[in-house]
């Protein structure tokens, strides 16, 4: 005997839920997100101030959702897993992503180009078990860069984006830069059981969990637990630029441009100011700061372009 679509056995109805940043890029989005989520199933909320997702997310984790979608940018992507983080539902919560930001690199990096595709993703529902890293205890998807980067992110080229990855934001952050005073610091990596120390002035430093996300026909290594820590000496801005293409486009060792894969490291500032970051894009200080992984510890919906390249 079954029941009926609503008898006693019939399965419960999936409860799905949208946190929609109806400020997010052009602001012109909500009407349509409203539209799809109701078409796919999703009820949705609205973020009211920065932090808002956060919340949003952790009380729909609290609420025992089966499936929770960002709609935003990269920034709202962020909140949303800070929120799964504080609910301790990071692991438990299938999130969809559908871009509506600036930038969305994260989307792209998990081939969702837009809004329809962040929808179809969803609906396909294919899932990819992804690295998040973190930094003094707060989640992030993307990446904690310093130094001379993000102000710059929006206006990096696509085709650049695409050749080299994050590491276009620091190139067009050196391109714009006028003037940089350097960081100085103290790294210390764990590589492969190895350690790494590194101690000078940088002109920028870049940790990144979606490495080379970008590239086609290469795997993303957003699933090996393993963080890439970039760091690009002090030099002159064009040469800076120079070796760090050289380096990501054709793989080449640089004198200038180190980079390593590692699952923690710590870095510390060596001056009086804490040193700036920006953490997917938020901006945040930190005189010392510890950044770690969680391996595969988001479960995250993919587009197909992501799905095939495994
Ligand atoms: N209702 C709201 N009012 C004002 N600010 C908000 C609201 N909801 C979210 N925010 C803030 O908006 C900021 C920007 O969001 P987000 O990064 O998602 O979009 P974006 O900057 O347009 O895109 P991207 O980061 O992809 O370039 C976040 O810092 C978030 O805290």
């Amino acid at each position: 005997m079954t029941g009926g679509p609503t008898g006693p056995t019939a399965t419960p109805a999936e409860d799905a839920r949208l946190v929609l940043n109806p400020t997010s890029g052009e602001a012109d989005h909500a009407e349509r997100v409203r539209q799809l989520a109701a078409e796919h199933g999703f009820s949705v909320v609205e973020t009211e101030r920065a932090g808002h997702a956060a919340d949003l997310a952790a009380a729909a984790a609290a609420d025992g959702v089966d499936r929770l979608a960002a709609c935003g940018g990269d920034g709202t992507i962020h909140e949303v897993v800070q929120g799964l983080v504080a609910a301790d539902a990071l692991e438990d919560v299938p999130l969809c992503v559908i871009p509506a930001g600036t930038a969305n690199i994260y989307a792209s990096g998990l081939g969702i180009e837009n809004i329809e595709d962040g929808f179809a993703a969803a609906r396909r529902g294919a899932t990819r078990r992804l690295d998040v890293g973190v930094a003094d205890g707060e989640p992030f998807v993307l990446s904690a860069i310093a130094g001379l980067l993000a102000s710059a992110s929006t206006a990096t080229s696509e085709r650049l984006k695409e050749r080299i990855g994050t590491l276009a934001f620091v190139v067009e952050g050196i391109r714009t830069a006028r003037e940089f005073d350097g960081l100085e610091v103290a790294i210390d990596a764990v590589s492969d059981d190895q350690e790494y120390v590194w101690e000078g002035e940088a002109l920028c430093l870049l940790v990144g969990s979606l490495r080379r996300f970008t590239d086609e026909d290469e795997p993303s290594n957003a699933e090996n637990g393993q963080l890439k820590v970039t760091v690009i000496d002090r030099l002159p801005p064009t040469d800076a630029i120079a070796e760090a293409v050289e380096q990501r486009v054709f793989d080449r060792e640089t004198p200038h441009v180190t980079t390593i894969e590692a699952a923690e490291l710590e870095i510390v500032a060596l001056e009086d100011e804490p040193v700036r970051f920006s953490l997917d894009g938020e901006p945040r200080e930190y005189e010392r700061v510890e950044i770690g992984v969680r391996p595969r510890a988001l479960r995250v919906c993919v587009g197909e372009a992501y799905a095939s390249r495994q």
